[in-house]
């Protein structure tokens, strides 16, 4: 499973993070694509993970150099990408889709007006099987999520700012009205009968969050954990932030199995914050971040660069 979030500083910049949650990892690390790479058909650098595959760069989440982020997260059962393009819509492939939409645009706005432009097809990368994805894009200013069906393409703005992984976002939003009651406050004492009723401390008032790793769960955890964390000043506290919230919802290994009896974890978790243009994650077994900015590579060059 895995599970994406967005927010801003106090100064309104975006901070977006992802759980990337699999039984392993495909070699993935931070990866820039320069503006003159011959796929970065906008022009806009952008960072983010990914393996590069023959110098193309397959991102699983990344940025650009103004400040856009999108994630991917596994769609399976509800994707549904269809052979050939809409009449009069230009095919774009679900692995170039990251690539494609941080290269040539600079807000969600800009995005959601193009997306009525293109239809995502069923093209897959050389040998690699196509990737049942949804995915959240966001900007300083909030976030949409994209899914692809049999219904078609579906653009949809996205007020929890979270994203998780099957149903699709509809239903999450509506699931999130049963759990209104949740609340960071301690209830006040209640007499039930003769009964005097008191907290035994912080806590009480989340009773009802629920606790597992189920997409669900974790879209309602993410939502709740997101929405109230305390405000932070600087880049340290907010990338802590991200951190530290999408550890509310990681997988431990052997908690939880994929159907066919693989442990899923928590391969990686990654931060992006547009404050500094940079990019860390850390993983499973190294909780220290590795880091990379925009400033750290050439922005004007044409071969993907990779740090490891
Ligand atoms: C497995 C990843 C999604 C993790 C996730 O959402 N897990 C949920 C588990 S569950 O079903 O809900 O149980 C996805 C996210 C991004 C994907 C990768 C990116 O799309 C880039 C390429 C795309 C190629 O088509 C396939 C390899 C690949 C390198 C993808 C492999 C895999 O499908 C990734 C890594």
């Amino acid at each position: 499973m895995c599970t994406a979030i967005r927010f801003t500083d106090s100064d309104g910049n975006l901070y977006f993070g992802r759980n990337l949650d699999w039984a392993y990892g495909y070699g993935e690390t931070i990866t820039f694509t320069p503006r003159n790479h011959p796929a970065n058909t906008g022009h806009r650098a952008v960072l983010g993970m990914a393996i590069a595959s023959e110098g193309f760069p397959l991102y699983f989440d990344c940025a650009n150099e103004n400040g856009l982020a999108i994630a991917g997260l596994n769609f399976p059962g509800y994707a549904y990408f269809p052979d050939d393009a809409r009449p009069g819509t230009t095919a774009v492939a679900p692995y170039e889709f990251p690539l494609w939409v941080t290269s040539n645009f600079d807000n969600v706005d800009d995005v959601e007006a193009a997306l009525a432009n293109i239809t995502l097809v069923n093209k897959g990368f050389g040998d690699f099987p196509i990737a049942l994805l949804h995915w959240i894009i966001a900007d300083a200013s909030g976030c949409i999520v994209v899914e692809s069906t049999a219904d078609g393409l579906q653009v949809m703005r996205d007020p929890a700012d979270v994203l998780a992984n099957q149903p699709g976002l509809a239903w999450h939003l509506e699931n999130l009205r049963s759990y209104m009651n949740v609340t960071p406050g301690a209830p006040s004492s209640v007499t039930w009968g003769n009964a005097t009723l008191t907290p035994y401390g912080a806590g009480a008032g989340m009773r009802g969050l629920p606790g597992d790793v189920y997409s669900p769960s974790r879209f309602v955890r993410a939502a709740y954990l997101n929405a109230h964390h305390a405000p932070k000043d600087t880049e340290r506290g907010n990338v802590a932030r991200v951190f530290r919230t999408l550890g509310g919802v990681a997988m431990v290994e052997g908690s939880a199995q994929m159907n066919d009896g693989a442990n899923e974890f928590t391969v990686f978790t990654s931060a992006y914050s547009a404050r500094e243009g940079r990019y860390y994650f850390n993983t499973y077994e190294n909780a220290a971040y590795t880091t990379a900015a925009f400033a750290d590579f050439d922005m004007d060059g044409t071969e993907v660069q990779q740090a490891h």
